[in-house]
């Protein structure tokens, strides 16, 4: 089988500069500055690159914007090379509220780091656990070394209606790489030479090195004037990939900085992995899914899709089953064990299949503790039961951090279980 040869970061460069002189040849484009060449993203008019020194006002609405962040908030833990696709744009990431914050951090600040950035047989380098980690625990807390759109608006088409969808998209590449050259060249000098050292998947497509990396490497951040930022990490950007991970991650606006925490039990040694994919989703879309980040998943899943694809389907199909649960604890006809064996049944199958990560799990969990109150409250189950699902979900709810009615929703539950001795039977529940 051939194999292919790595190109450098120079040699990629060359072949852009060609492939952007034979379309301009051949659309007649002319190269009006040396930063552009002449189809770069623009606003109402310009469509030229210019750099406006920082506190004076943009030239349009449209053009991109530059911006280090958070200013004057924890620079320890990094700051941040923003490219922002307008003034808008901005003014939402700095006025959300409570930013600019400091990074969440373990409570105990002096503990050791629980990863290590090792090499993993056939995956390149990796991210494994440097001591037992369980259920909730953080691993990683960190800021980007750079956010950008997922998609960059790049004006080119306009003056190349008739090109090809690939000429489109080398062109698009080509201006793509310069608009994060800029970016690139406001790193520190050290996180720099970090950026570059991140893994590239797409070094043989036409995409230029810093752009590439950003593709390889980049999460999903949030959402600003309804575009899509992703975000590369000096760390978390070395985890791999896996369709049953065993972290969840979570942007955190105000501290512009992203949390990983473990889902379920990870022995030392054992390899952090999140997901690059929809889990839930079946073999053949998540096989393309990840195609461009050269991933040939070996995975049980992936391995045996025929029995997978369908337990998964059946854990994506679950709904919510409040009403029925609501239903079920009116009526006192109805078996204690109705909803409970088949959640109980559930949920040891999406552990099963390592989904612990998934919202169906969440819910599961959320049918699980209103069950088991339900039961408490006449007697039928021990406090304890209930507790141990009200705590998982409550802990799933906190790393996203979720509305304190959400809380207040599982308090309200544990504490109407509590309310049990004023209930004397099944049958005869005291009115007062
Ligand atoms: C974000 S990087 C992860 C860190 C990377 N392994 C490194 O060496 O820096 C993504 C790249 O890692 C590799 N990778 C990630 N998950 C993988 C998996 N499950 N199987 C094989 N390769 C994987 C692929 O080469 C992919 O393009």
């Amino acid at each position: 089988m051939a194999t292919k040869v790595e190109k450098t970061n120079e040699e990629i460069y060359r072949q852009m500069e060609e492939t952007s002189l034979k379309l301009m040849e051949e659309f007649k484009i002319q190269d009006s500055t040396s930063e552009s060449r002449g189809y770069i993203r623009g606003g109402a008019s310009d469509s030229k690159i210019l750099v406006v020194p920082v506190g004076q006002p943009a030239p349009h609405e449209d053009a991109l914007v530059y911006t280090t962040q958070p200013q004057g908030c924890d620079p320890e833990a990094g700051m941040v090379e923003c490219i922002l696709q307008n003034s808008a744009a901005k003014k939402e990431l700095v006025e959300y509220p409570g930013y600019p914050a400091p990074i969440i951090r373990e409570a105990d600040s002096t503990a050791p780091c629980p990863y290590r950035i090792v090499e993993i047989p056939s995956k390149g380098l990796g991210m494994v656990a440097a001591r037992d980690l369980h259920f909730g625990e953080l691993i990683i807390s960190e800021r980007p070394l750079i956010i950008s759109p997922r998609v960059m608006k790049i004006n080119c088409m306009k003056w190349m209606d008739s090109a090809t969808p690939r000429q489109k998209q080398e062109a698009a590449w080509f201006e793509s790489e310069k608009i994060y050259k800029l970016a690139f060249e406001r790193m520190e000098p050290e996180d720099k030479e970090t950026y570059m050292k991140l893994y590239n998947s797409h070094k043989h497509d036409g995409t230029g090195p810093i752009l590439g990396i950003s593709r390889t490497n980049g999460y999903g951040v949030f959402a600003l004037q309804g575009d899509d930022y992703v975000g590369v990490f000096k760390d978390a950007s070395r985890i791999n990939h896996s369709c049953s991970p065993n972290t969840i991650r979570h942007f955190d606006r105000p501290s512009l900085s992203m949390q990983m925490y473990a889902v379920r039990e990870i022995k030392e040694g054992e390899e952090i992995t999140t997901q690059y994919c929809n889990p839930l989703a079946p073999y053949a879309a998540r096989r393309k899914a990840l195609k461009p980040y050269g991933i040939r998943c070996d995975c049980p899943a992936c391995l045996n899709p025929a029995k997978s694809d369908k337990i998964r389907y059946r854990i994506g199909c679950v709904k919510d089953a409040m009403p029925a649960i609501v239903k079920w604890a009116g009526n006192h006809k109805l078996p204690d064990n109705l909803l409970l064996g088949p959640s109980l049944e559930l949920l040891k199958l999406m552990e099963d299949e390592g989904l612990e990560a998934s919202k169906p799990y969440e819910r599961v969990l959320y049918h699980l503790f209103h069950i088991y109150s339900a039961l408490a409250i006449i007697g039928a189950s021990e406090l304890s039961e209930l507790e141990i699902y009200q705590h998982k979900w409550i802990r799933l709810q906190t790393f996203r951090l979720c509305p304190r009615e959400v809380l207040t929703d599982a308090m309200q539950v544990g504490f109407a279980a509590q309310q049990r001795p004023y209930v004397t039977t099944k049958d005869e529940p005291k009115c007062d």
